[in-house]
Protein backbone atom coordinates (compact mmCIF):
# COMPACT_ATOMS: atom_id res chain seq x y z
CA UNK A 1 0.00 0.00 0.00
CA UNK A 2 3.08 2.54 0.54
CA UNK A 3 6.12 2.05 -0.50
CA UNK A 4 8.55 4.52 -0.27
CA UNK A 5 12.39 4.74 -1.44
CA UNK A 6 15.33 7.57 -0.06
CA UNK A 7 11.88 9.75 0.47
CA UNK A 8 13.59 13.35 1.45
CA UNK A 9 12.50 16.53 2.37
CA UNK A 10 14.48 19.72 2.82
CA UNK A 11 12.85 23.21 3.47
CA UNK A 12 14.78 25.92 2.36
CA UNK A 13 14.79 28.72 4.27
CA UNK A 14 15.91 32.23 3.76
CA UNK A 15 19.82 33.03 3.47
CA UNK A 16 19.97 29.93 2.26
CA UNK A 17 19.66 27.79 5.66
CA UNK A 18 18.56 24.93 5.13
CA UNK A 19 15.86 21.93 7.16
CA UNK A 20 16.30 18.49 6.44
CA UNK A 21 13.00 17.37 7.76
CA UNK A 22 12.72 13.86 6.45
CA UNK A 23 16.00 11.83 5.59
CA UNK A 24 15.91 9.54 3.26
CA UNK A 25 13.02 7.34 4.36
CA UNK A 26 12.16 3.23 3.08
CA UNK A 27 9.08 2.23 4.03
CA UNK A 28 6.75 -0.90 2.91
CA UNK A 29 3.55 -0.98 4.55
CA UNK A 30 1.36 -3.94 3.53
CA UNK A 31 -2.50 -3.68 2.73
CA UNK A 32 -4.54 -4.24 6.05
CA UNK A 33 -2.11 -3.01 8.63
CA UNK A 34 -2.79 -0.50 11.24
CA UNK A 35 0.44 1.64 11.50
CA UNK A 36 1.13 4.31 14.24
CA UNK A 37 3.95 6.87 13.53
CA UNK A 38 5.46 8.43 16.13
CA UNK A 39 8.25 10.86 17.45
CA UNK A 40 8.70 13.79 18.91
CA UNK A 41 7.90 17.40 17.95
CA UNK A 42 9.67 18.53 15.27
CA UNK A 43 10.53 14.86 13.66
CA UNK A 44 9.17 14.73 10.24
CA UNK A 45 5.98 13.12 10.84
CA UNK A 46 3.79 15.45 9.15
CA UNK A 47 6.29 16.47 6.39
CA UNK A 48 6.08 12.36 5.87
CA UNK A 49 2.52 12.21 5.97
CA UNK A 50 2.09 15.52 3.69
CA UNK A 51 4.11 13.79 1.19
CA UNK A 52 2.52 10.24 1.33
CA UNK A 53 -0.81 12.73 0.76
CA UNK A 54 0.88 14.50 -2.10
CA UNK A 55 0.27 17.90 -0.40
CA UNK A 56 3.87 18.14 -0.42
CA UNK A 57 6.64 17.54 -3.33
CA UNK A 58 9.41 15.62 -2.16
CA UNK A 59 12.97 17.02 -2.46
CA UNK A 60 14.11 13.63 -3.56
CA UNK A 61 13.36 10.19 -3.67
CA UNK A 62 10.05 7.72 -4.46
CA UNK A 63 7.02 7.24 -2.98
CA UNK A 64 4.24 4.75 -4.36
CA UNK A 65 0.78 4.99 -2.28
CA UNK A 66 -2.15 2.71 -2.97
CA UNK A 67 -0.18 1.91 -6.36
CA UNK A 68 0.37 5.19 -7.75
CA UNK A 69 3.26 7.37 -7.67
CA UNK A 70 3.30 10.16 -5.07
CA UNK A 71 4.75 12.79 -8.05
CA UNK A 72 3.89 10.86 -11.33
CA UNK A 73 0.42 10.49 -10.62
CA UNK A 74 -0.88 12.62 -7.61
CA UNK A 75 -4.66 12.42 -8.52
CA UNK A 76 -4.54 8.84 -9.13
CA UNK A 77 -3.19 9.04 -5.41
CA UNK A 78 -5.85 10.90 -4.08
CA UNK A 79 -8.65 9.39 -5.74
CA UNK A 80 -7.34 6.04 -3.94
CA UNK A 81 -6.63 7.80 -0.26
CA UNK A 82 -8.39 9.41 2.32
CA UNK A 83 -6.74 12.10 4.89
CA UNK A 84 -8.14 13.44 7.92
CA UNK A 85 -5.79 15.92 8.93
CA UNK A 86 -5.68 17.57 12.34
CA UNK A 87 -8.25 20.58 11.77
CA UNK A 88 -11.76 19.86 10.81
CA UNK A 89 -12.51 19.64 8.04
CA UNK A 90 -16.26 20.36 7.57
CA UNK A 91 -17.41 23.56 6.99
CA UNK A 92 -20.64 25.49 8.47
CA UNK A 93 -23.00 26.25 6.45
CA UNK A 94 -24.78 22.84 5.38
CA UNK A 95 -25.90 20.32 7.39
CA UNK A 96 -24.08 17.17 8.38
CA UNK A 97 -25.30 14.60 6.07
CA UNK A 98 -25.56 17.62 2.80
CA UNK A 99 -22.10 17.85 4.30
CA UNK A 100 -21.11 14.14 3.52
CA UNK A 101 -22.79 13.96 -0.61
CA UNK A 102 -20.88 17.08 -1.19
CA UNK A 103 -18.25 15.64 -0.60
CA UNK A 104 -18.64 12.69 -2.02
CA UNK A 105 -19.89 14.88 -5.57
CA UNK A 106 -16.26 16.26 -5.45
CA UNK A 107 -15.20 12.99 -5.87
CA UNK A 108 -16.88 12.21 -8.76
CA UNK A 109 -19.63 10.16 -6.73
CA UNK A 110 -23.33 10.87 -8.51
CA UNK A 111 -25.64 12.88 -6.56
CA UNK A 112 -27.65 8.85 -5.72
CA UNK A 113 -24.24 7.60 -5.30
CA UNK A 114 -22.93 10.00 -2.66
CA UNK A 115 -26.05 10.14 -0.80
CA UNK A 116 -26.49 6.04 -0.78
CA UNK A 117 -22.82 6.34 0.47
CA UNK A 118 -23.34 9.32 3.16
CA UNK A 119 -26.36 7.29 4.31
CA UNK A 120 -23.60 4.77 5.13
CA UNK A 121 -20.41 6.54 6.85
CA UNK A 122 -23.42 8.30 9.00
CA UNK A 123 -24.44 4.88 10.28
CA UNK A 124 -20.38 3.54 10.31
CA UNK A 125 -19.78 6.47 12.20
CA UNK A 126 -22.77 6.52 14.39
CA UNK A 127 -23.93 9.70 13.26
CA UNK A 128 -26.99 9.32 12.02
CA UNK A 129 -29.01 10.50 14.55
CA UNK A 130 -27.09 13.85 13.86
CA UNK A 131 -27.08 14.59 9.73
CA UNK A 132 -29.95 17.11 9.74
CA UNK A 133 -27.46 19.00 12.30
CA UNK A 134 -24.88 21.76 11.53
CA UNK A 135 -21.25 20.66 12.40
CA UNK A 136 -20.85 23.52 14.91
CA UNK A 137 -22.98 22.46 16.89
CA UNK A 138 -21.76 19.00 17.49
CA UNK A 139 -19.17 17.79 19.68
CA UNK A 140 -15.28 17.53 19.51
CA UNK A 141 -15.76 13.88 19.76
CA UNK A 142 -18.37 14.15 16.71
CA UNK A 143 -16.30 16.25 14.93
CA UNK A 144 -13.95 14.16 14.64
CA UNK A 145 -16.04 11.35 13.62
CA UNK A 146 -17.77 13.42 11.18
CA UNK A 147 -13.95 14.48 9.84
CA UNK A 148 -13.67 10.58 9.35
CA UNK A 149 -16.58 9.94 7.12
CA UNK A 150 -15.43 12.70 5.10
CA UNK A 151 -11.90 11.04 4.41
CA UNK A 152 -14.12 7.90 3.97
CA UNK A 153 -16.94 9.10 0.76
CA UNK A 154 -14.63 7.89 -1.58
CA UNK A 155 -13.91 4.46 -0.34
CA UNK A 156 -10.68 4.54 -0.09
CA UNK A 157 -8.65 1.70 0.50
CA UNK A 158 -5.69 3.66 2.35
CA UNK A 159 -6.67 6.39 5.26
CA UNK A 160 -4.28 8.94 6.77
CA UNK A 161 -4.83 9.97 10.04
CA UNK A 162 -2.79 12.82 11.74
CA UNK A 163 -3.63 13.00 15.41
CA UNK A 164 -6.93 11.77 15.38
CA UNK A 165 -8.05 11.83 19.19
CA UNK A 166 -5.74 14.53 20.05
CA UNK A 167 -7.32 17.29 21.98
CA UNK A 168 -10.53 14.80 22.82
CA UNK A 169 -11.57 13.80 26.38
CA UNK A 170 -11.01 10.35 27.27
CA UNK A 171 -14.06 8.70 26.54
CA UNK A 172 -14.41 10.38 23.21
CA UNK A 173 -10.70 8.70 22.65
CA UNK A 174 -12.09 5.63 23.44
CA UNK A 175 -14.94 6.17 21.13
CA UNK A 176 -12.60 7.49 17.89
CA UNK A 177 -10.63 4.28 18.24
CA UNK A 178 -14.01 2.18 18.77
CA UNK A 179 -14.78 3.33 15.13
CA UNK A 180 -11.23 3.34 14.06
CA UNK A 181 -11.05 -0.45 14.67
CA UNK A 182 -14.18 -1.14 13.27
CA UNK A 183 -13.00 0.37 10.38
CA UNK A 184 -10.75 -1.64 10.29
CA UNK A 185 -12.41 -4.66 10.32
CA UNK A 186 -15.52 -4.67 8.32
CA UNK A 187 -13.43 -2.75 5.57
CA UNK A 188 -10.16 -4.31 5.83
CA UNK A 189 -9.23 -0.49 5.36
CA UNK A 190 -5.20 0.39 5.76
CA UNK A 191 -4.72 3.17 8.30
CA UNK A 192 -1.95 5.31 8.88
CA UNK A 193 -1.99 7.53 11.58
CA UNK A 194 0.13 9.95 13.52
CA UNK A 195 -0.22 10.16 17.42
CA UNK A 196 1.24 11.93 20.35
CA UNK A 197 -0.34 9.50 22.97
CA UNK A 198 1.80 6.10 23.00
CA UNK A 199 -0.50 4.36 25.08
CA UNK A 200 -2.90 4.31 22.03
CA UNK A 201 0.04 3.12 19.59
CA UNK A 202 1.13 0.28 21.93
CA UNK A 203 -2.25 -1.25 22.88
CA UNK A 204 -4.32 -0.43 19.24
CA UNK A 205 -1.15 -0.71 16.44
CA UNK A 206 -0.34 -3.71 15.13
CA UNK A 207 3.19 -1.74 13.81
CA UNK A 208 4.95 0.89 15.56
CA UNK A 209 7.31 3.40 13.26
CA UNK A 210 9.45 6.04 15.42
CA UNK A 211 11.03 8.64 13.30
CA UNK A 212 13.47 11.24 14.96
CA UNK A 213 15.20 13.59 13.39
CA UNK A 214 13.90 12.72 9.79
CA UNK A 215 15.40 8.79 10.16
CA UNK A 216 13.32 5.67 11.19
CA UNK A 217 14.90 4.64 14.00
CA UNK A 218 12.54 1.32 14.79
CA UNK A 219 9.81 -0.22 13.09
CA UNK A 220 8.02 -3.35 14.52
CA UNK A 221 5.25 -4.55 16.75
CA UNK A 222 4.98 -2.92 20.55
CA UNK A 223 6.33 -6.41 22.28
CA UNK A 224 9.34 -6.41 19.49
CA UNK A 225 10.34 -3.15 20.49
CA UNK A 226 10.05 -3.29 23.87
CA UNK A 227 11.44 -6.62 24.32
CA UNK A 228 14.49 -5.95 21.63
CA UNK A 229 15.43 -2.37 22.85
CA UNK A 230 14.22 -1.34 26.46
CA UNK A 231 13.52 -4.83 28.59
CA UNK A 232 11.50 -4.99 31.87
CA UNK A 233 12.55 -3.40 35.24
CA UNK A 234 13.04 -4.70 38.58
CA UNK A 235 12.28 -2.56 41.28
CA UNK A 236 13.31 -3.84 44.97
CA UNK A 237 12.81 -2.25 48.15
CA UNK A 238 15.79 -2.91 50.61
CA UNK A 239 15.39 -2.88 54.41
CA UNK A 240 17.95 -0.74 54.68
CA UNK A 241 19.89 1.68 52.67
CA UNK A 242 22.96 -0.25 53.33
CA UNK A 243 20.97 -3.74 52.27
CA UNK A 244 19.93 -1.58 49.31
CA UNK A 245 23.96 -0.73 48.37
CA UNK A 246 25.13 -4.48 48.64
CA UNK A 247 21.78 -5.70 46.35
CA UNK A 248 22.92 -3.15 43.58
CA UNK A 249 26.60 -4.70 43.72
CA UNK A 250 25.40 -7.94 43.83
CA UNK A 251 23.00 -7.68 41.14
CA UNK A 252 24.63 -4.89 38.57
CA UNK A 253 21.87 -2.34 39.54
CA UNK A 254 21.59 1.01 40.82
CA UNK A 255 20.58 2.31 44.08
CA UNK A 256 18.90 5.15 45.45
CA UNK A 257 18.00 4.92 48.95
CA UNK A 258 15.81 2.26 50.26
CA UNK A 259 15.53 1.36 46.20
CA UNK A 260 17.34 -0.76 43.56
CA UNK A 261 17.03 -0.60 39.87
CA UNK A 262 17.18 -3.32 37.71
CA UNK A 263 17.09 -4.08 34.08
CA UNK A 264 16.39 -7.84 32.80
CA UNK A 265 15.59 -9.28 29.66
CA UNK A 266 12.46 -11.25 31.83
CA UNK A 267 11.49 -9.75 35.27
CA UNK A 268 9.58 -12.93 36.07
CA UNK A 269 12.17 -15.11 35.26
CA UNK A 270 15.14 -13.01 36.96
CA UNK A 271 13.29 -12.34 39.68
CA UNK A 272 13.12 -14.93 41.82
CA UNK A 273 16.90 -16.07 40.92
CA UNK A 274 17.62 -12.70 42.17
CA UNK A 275 15.98 -12.99 45.69
CA UNK A 276 17.52 -16.19 46.18
CA UNK A 277 21.00 -14.63 45.46
CA UNK A 278 20.20 -11.85 48.26
CA UNK A 279 18.88 -14.59 50.91
CA UNK A 280 21.93 -16.09 50.32
CA UNK A 281 23.64 -13.27 50.87
CA UNK A 282 21.66 -12.21 54.22
CA UNK A 283 20.28 -9.09 52.22
CA UNK A 284 17.00 -8.29 53.61
CA UNK A 285 14.29 -7.25 50.74
CA UNK A 286 11.36 -5.97 51.95
CA UNK A 287 9.74 -5.62 48.63
CA UNK A 288 9.96 -6.58 45.02
CA UNK A 289 8.17 -5.11 41.87
CA UNK A 290 8.19 -6.14 38.07
CA UNK A 291 7.70 -3.37 35.40
CA UNK A 292 7.41 -3.70 31.97
CA UNK A 293 8.56 -1.15 29.19
CA UNK A 294 6.69 1.16 27.45
CA UNK A 295 7.03 2.76 24.17
CA UNK A 296 8.79 5.48 25.59
CA UNK A 297 11.54 3.18 27.23
CA UNK A 298 12.06 1.95 23.71
CA UNK A 299 12.70 5.84 22.82
CA UNK A 300 14.62 6.20 26.07
CA UNK A 301 16.80 3.61 25.15
CA UNK A 302 17.20 4.75 21.25
CA UNK A 303 18.28 8.32 21.53
CA UNK A 304 18.33 9.31 25.40
CA UNK A 305 15.20 11.58 25.39
CA UNK A 306 11.44 10.68 26.45
CA UNK A 307 8.89 10.84 24.14
CA UNK A 308 6.41 12.43 26.65
CA UNK A 309 8.55 15.64 27.08
CA UNK A 310 6.56 16.67 24.40
CA UNK A 311 3.64 18.76 24.82
CA UNK A 312 1.10 17.21 23.76
CA UNK A 313 -0.67 19.74 21.37
CA UNK A 314 -4.41 20.60 23.13
N1 LIG B 1 7.29 24.72 5.58
C1 LIG B 1 8.39 24.56 6.30
N2 LIG B 1 9.44 25.38 6.19
C2 LIG B 1 10.56 25.21 6.91
N3 LIG B 1 10.72 24.20 7.81
C3 LIG B 1 9.71 23.36 7.98
C4 LIG B 1 8.48 23.47 7.24
N4 LIG B 1 7.64 22.47 7.63
C5 LIG B 1 8.32 21.76 8.56
N5 LIG B 1 9.55 22.28 8.76
C6 LIG B 1 10.59 21.78 9.68
O1 LIG B 1 10.81 20.42 9.40
C7 LIG B 1 11.01 19.66 10.59
C8 LIG B 1 9.97 18.55 10.69
O2 LIG B 1 8.68 19.14 10.89
P1 LIG B 1 7.33 18.29 10.96
O3 LIG B 1 6.20 19.25 11.02
O4 LIG B 1 7.33 17.29 9.86
O5 LIG B 1 7.51 17.54 12.35
P2 LIG B 1 6.44 16.69 13.19
O6 LIG B 1 7.12 15.43 13.56
O7 LIG B 1 5.17 16.56 12.43
O8 LIG B 1 6.25 17.59 14.47
P3 LIG B 1 4.93 17.86 15.39
O9 LIG B 1 4.76 16.64 16.23
O10 LIG B 1 5.36 19.05 16.19
O11 LIG B 1 3.76 18.14 14.49
C9 LIG B 1 10.93 20.66 11.73
O12 LIG B 1 12.24 21.08 12.03
C10 LIG B 1 10.13 21.82 11.14
O13 LIG B 1 10.48 23.04 11.75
Amino acid sequence: MIHTRGLTRTFTLKKKQTVEAVRGIDLDVEAGQLVAFLGPNGAGKSTTLRMLTTLLPPTSGTATVAGRDVTRDPDGVRARIGYVGQKNSAGETFRVGDELVTQGRCYGLTTAEARRRAGEMLELLDLTPLAARKPGTLSGGQRRRLDIALGLIHRPGLLFLDEPSTGLDPKSRADIWTHILRLRETHGTTLFLTTHYLEEADSMAERVIIIDDGRIIADGTAEQLKNDLAGDRILLTAHTAQDAGRAAALLGGDADGLTVRLRAASAATALPEHLRTLEAAGVKIAAAETIRPTLDDVFLTLTGRSLSDDDVPA
